[in-house]
């Protein structure tokens, strides 16, 4: 099994004006494997996207180590897509050839690269839409034109920060449903960024809680409500359940014991 693995990281991003930099992130140890959508909630300022940055290559561990089947990272690479809050795409290019510019970047020929383009644009809902320019998409539109053009380039690891923070109550329901399909389709192992601890609770395989100043894992909790989705059950019914409020206000407490034991 693929995986993506931290292994006793610690990170701080460097002196500045001569005084020691703060510790960010200390002894976090995860493995995701592919399959697996692992979510990390924590309040702001906890290291969330430091982490999300150290798994993308974008940032080095200032000790440990992150791997990729057993393989240093050591910088952004092909088997791992990242979808940022704003969607970073360029709007005066076509949707089209906003989802194919990985790939071509890649080397991917033409015909080929469009045909992807074109089969990820289908699966999040936006196929016909393709010849439009991105600054004529609603941000919903926009946020899953970011997400085809992650999974075009086919990553093993699909790593998101808050994809979806922008975006209102009921489309955001609505990229809960389109986000589990399209992990369920891709294969990858999506580890996912969010202040929602209700999207975790739903999306998750597993949610991992970190606690601020140094980040470091507070509390882990394994779920089955997305893929209990996938399987055939009703998301209304699924977020109703005891036992999903239940694991809501546990990770709200896990947030919650930091800030007030601090
Ligand atoms: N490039 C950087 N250089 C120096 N310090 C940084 C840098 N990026 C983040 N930090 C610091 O690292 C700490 C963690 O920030 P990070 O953005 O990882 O937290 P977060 O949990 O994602 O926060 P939020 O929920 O507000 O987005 C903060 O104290 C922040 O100021």
């Amino acid at each position: 099994m693929s995986a993506l693995r931290l292994s006793q990281v610690s990170l701080h991003y460097g002196a500045t004006g001569g005084r020691a930099a703060p510790l960010v992130l200390e002894d976090i140890s995860l493995t995701l494997d592919r399959g697996e959508f692992l979510s990390v909630i924590g309040r702001s300022g906890s290291g969330k996207t430091s982490l999300l940055n150290l798994a993308a290559g974008f940032v080095a561990p200032s000790s440990g180590r992150v791997e990729v089947d057993g393989n240093a990272v050591t910088g952004p690479g092909p088997d791992r897509a990242v979808v940022f809050q704003d969607d970073a795409l360029f709007p005066w290019r076509r949707v089209l050839e906003n989802v194919a510019l990985p790939l071509k970047l890649a080397g991917v020929p033409r015909a080929d690269r469009l045909e992807r383009a074109h089969h990820w644009l289908t699966e999040v809902g936006l196929a016909g839409q393709g010849g439009k320019f991105v600054w004529q998409l609603s941000g919903g539109q926009r946020q899953r034109v970011g997400i085809a053009r992650a999974l075009a380039a086919e990553p093993r690891f699909l790593l998101m920060d808050e994809p979806l923070g922008a975006l209102d109550a009921m489309t955001r329901d609505q990229m809960h449903e389109l986000l589990l399909k399209l992990w369920q389709e891709s294969h990858a192992g999506a580890l996912l960024i969010t202040h929602s601890v209700e999207e975790a609770v739903f999306l998750s395989t597993s949610v991992v809680v970190l606690a601020p100043e140094p980040g470091r894992i507070a509390f882990r909790e394994e779920l089955d409500f997305g893929r209990r989705f996938l399987a055939g059950e009703d998301p209304r019914s699924l977020k109703s359940e005891p036992a999903f409020i239940a694991a809501r206000e546990r990770l709200l407490a896990a947030i919650h014991e930091k800030e007030t034991a601090r």
